[in-house]
């Protein structure tokens, strides 16, 4: 992979210390750490902060508001100094560029995070997206929000494994695609519907990928993580 690419492992637990653990297999691996809802809500920002010494944080939050208050819960979040950071982009785009001008507000230069807009999630189906009105495919819906939230500031998009390849077709080889939605071959999917493998996912162009229960639920959660990182180089 380039520079700055690679996988990023998600910390999706209410403690601490099975946190900590998890963040020392992304250190001696090489990896970046993610930090989402669950921890967030359950540990708080001094358990982040702690986590965060010496490490990129990614801070998987969604933000998904009204402009101001999207625009003021990223100033709060400039304490944690997040190398990444979410918003919705269905959010559209005042609530994006509200966020842009958040991050170039309240972050110094050095220390302002790649601001990137969750397009649709990788749990969602067609038949999810005809749930809440929308007659697209999951591929042209995530175009569709992609090309909206980078025109409306954002740096780069969340999106599936499968939209991949499509994305870089259309968006060209520049833009930052971050993708969870990654199992090991014959893997469960979990909740997880729009999926591929590590190296199906580096393959097709993702920048960095995602994972979380493939490593975390893994019998030997560092073997897992030397092998996808082994998948990611091959
Ligand atoms: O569309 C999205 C956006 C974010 N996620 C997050 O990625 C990880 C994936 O965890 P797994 O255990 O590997 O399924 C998780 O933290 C999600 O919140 C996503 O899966 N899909």
């Amino acid at each position: 992979m380039a520079k700055d690419t690679g996988l990023i492992l998600a910390l999706d637990t209410k403690d601490l210390t099975q946190a900590k653990k998890w963040a020392a297999i992304a250190d001696a691996t090489g990896q970046m750490i993610k930090i989402g809802m669950e921890f967030t809500y359950a540990c708080g920002f001094d358990a982040i902060m702690q986590l965060a010494k010496g490490r990129k944080i990614f801070l998987d939050l969604k933000l998904h508001d009204i402009p101001n208050t999207v625009a003021s819960a990223i100033a709060s979040l400039a304490l944690v100094k997040p190398a990444m950071l979410t918003i919705h982009a269905s959010g559209g785009k005042d609530m994006i560029a509200a966020a842009r001008k958040a991050v170039n507000e309240h972050f110094s230069s050095e220390n302002k995070p790649i601001l990137l807009a969750v397009t649709v999630l990788t749990s969602m189906t067609q038949e999810n997206l005809n749930s809440i009105g929308i007659e697209s495919s999951p591929l042209e819906q995530v175009l569709l929000l992609g090309k909206m939230a980078l025109a409306a500031g954002a740096d780069g998009l969340v999106c599936s494994p499968q939209e991949v390849s499509y994305l870089r077709q259309h968006l060209g080889e520049e833009v930052i695609l971050v993708v969870p939605g990654i199992r090991m071959q014959d893997a469960v999917a979990d909740d997880q519907q729009r999926i591929m493998t590590p190296s199906q996912a580096h393959q097709a162009g993702a920048s960095w990928i995602v994972v979380g229960r493939p490593i975390t639920r893994a019998d030997n959660p560092m073997a897992m993580a030397k092998r996808i990182m082994q998948e990611l180089q091959g």
